[in-house]
């Protein structure tokens, strides 16, 4: 018997579920997109087996749908929804990034043969738009769903069973637990990298050295800054209270530093720093396939021609197998920093040996 996965909102998140579920054995994807820009793109990317711009013809006759479109519009979505013909014991389940409003939302279901469950993978890029879709966006991270009173456990475990599609792994936790914890670990970083960066971009108008310099860490620590606008103010605004509440802590964390700077407290400072960087060095691997590969090594190139194909060569030659090559550094005058991903640890080892012949500095 076909599955039939309707997706609605076929972009970053939508997009790589998409990929994940394609071609896979008695299954259909169809993509739902509400302009035809959109819905061009989609089909160029080739992530769907079939794009509407009708919302009927999406979900008419699916088993799951996926509501992949920015937060602010998961609710009248669900409202669309519950006014359309949908196939008996059909499960309908959201990507969005909070989850007690969309749990109430859910309200609006109760009285049809249908299952509501709130998801949320814990895997995603500063990047957006179906061009940024990619299998391997979910593998290994967790995937949040949030218990539901409009399921049954024969919806969960048939959802569960279609996730093992996207090698994630299945975690379910309470809507309001959620967004406590992920406003912590997701939406406040975002803010705060914002912050800074408009920050900097302020100083930057009257000195164009700011940019300039700008290095590593203040890349690091600013990579989210780029993450798409309208799906962040909607995150932002339906974690409000949460956020708030945070935003209160956060300015404790810095006043007490300002405080340590200006009693020129030494020791405080270095301790926070060795109980920040033990809790840090405890985070569990980086959980992404697509985006952050297992082995990552860097070496320090000069800005000339040719370089990029020196370090393949020397790789090629010995059939060394390499995931990806990204150049994160590469500014005026100065050696450009190459990094190389590989899968398996014994590939990267073999790699870092060889490239220690040439004169580079090589590092991890
Ligand atoms: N970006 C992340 O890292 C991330 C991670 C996990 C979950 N999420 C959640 O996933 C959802 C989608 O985010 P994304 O990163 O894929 O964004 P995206 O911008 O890449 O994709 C959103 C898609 O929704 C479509 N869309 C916008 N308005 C629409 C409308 N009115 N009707 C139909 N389609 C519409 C857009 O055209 C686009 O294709 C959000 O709810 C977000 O909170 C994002
Ligand atoms: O890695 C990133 O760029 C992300 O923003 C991913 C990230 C996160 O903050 O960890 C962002 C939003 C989500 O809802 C889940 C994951």
């Amino acid at each position: 018997m076909q599955t039939k996965i309707a997706i609605i909102g076929v972009g970053l998140i939508g997009g790589s579920l998409a990929l994940c579920f394609k071609g896979k054995p008695d299954i259909t994807v169809v993509g739902y997109s509400h302009t035809r820009e959109v819905m061009e793109r989609i089909e160029a990317r080739g992530v769907a087996d079939e794009v509407t711009m009708s919302l009927e013809e999406a979900v008419h006759d699916a088993d799951f749908i996926f509501l992949c479109v920015p937060v602010g519009i998961l609710g009248r979505y669900l409202q669309q929804l519950s006014r359309l013909p949908l196939k008996p014991g059909c499960i309908i389940t959201d990507v969005g990034s909070t989850k007690a409003s969309i749990a109430s939302a859910a309200d609006v279901l109760s009285l049809h043969d249908v299952h509501f469950i709130g998801g949320h993978p814990m895997a995603g890029s500063e990047r957006s738009g179906v061009e940024a879709a990619s299998t391997l966006l979910f593998e290994n991270a967790y995937y949040v769903l949030t218990p539901s009173q409009h399921a049954t456990e024969e919806a969960y475990q048939s959802l569960e069973k279609l996730l093992a599609y996207t090698k994630s792994h299945v975690i379910r936790v309470e809507p309001r637990l959620h967004d406590d914890i992920v406003g912590a670990i997701s939406h406040l970083p975002h803010i705060i990298a914002v912050a800074l960066v408009n920050q900097v971009r302020a100083y930057n108008e009257s000195n164009e050295l700011y940019r300039q310099l700008a290095a590593g860490g203040f890349r690091d620590i600013t990579r989210i800054a780029s993450s798409a606008p309208d799906v962040w103010r909607d995150i932002l605004l339906s974690n409000k209270e949460v956020l708030l509440r945070l935003l209160e802590d956060w300015r404790c964390h810095v006043d007490r530093f300002a405080e340590m700077l200006a009693e020129e407290n030494g020791e405080g400072i270095e301790r926070a720093f060795r109980e920040a960087g033990a809790f840090r060095n405890e985070l569990p691997e980086r959980r992404k396939g697509a985006i952050q590969p297992l082995y990552d090594i860097y070496i320090d190139v000069p800005d000339v021609p040719g370089v990029i194909g020196q370090v393949a060569t020397v790789l090629g030659v010995r059939q060394i197998n390499l995931s990806n090559m990204q150049i994160i550094e590469s500014r005026e005058d100065v050696p450009g920093t190459l990094r190389l991903s590989f899968r398996d640890e014994k590939e990267m080892e073999k790699a870092r040996n060889l490239l220690m012949k040439l004169e580079y500095s090589v590092y991890v």
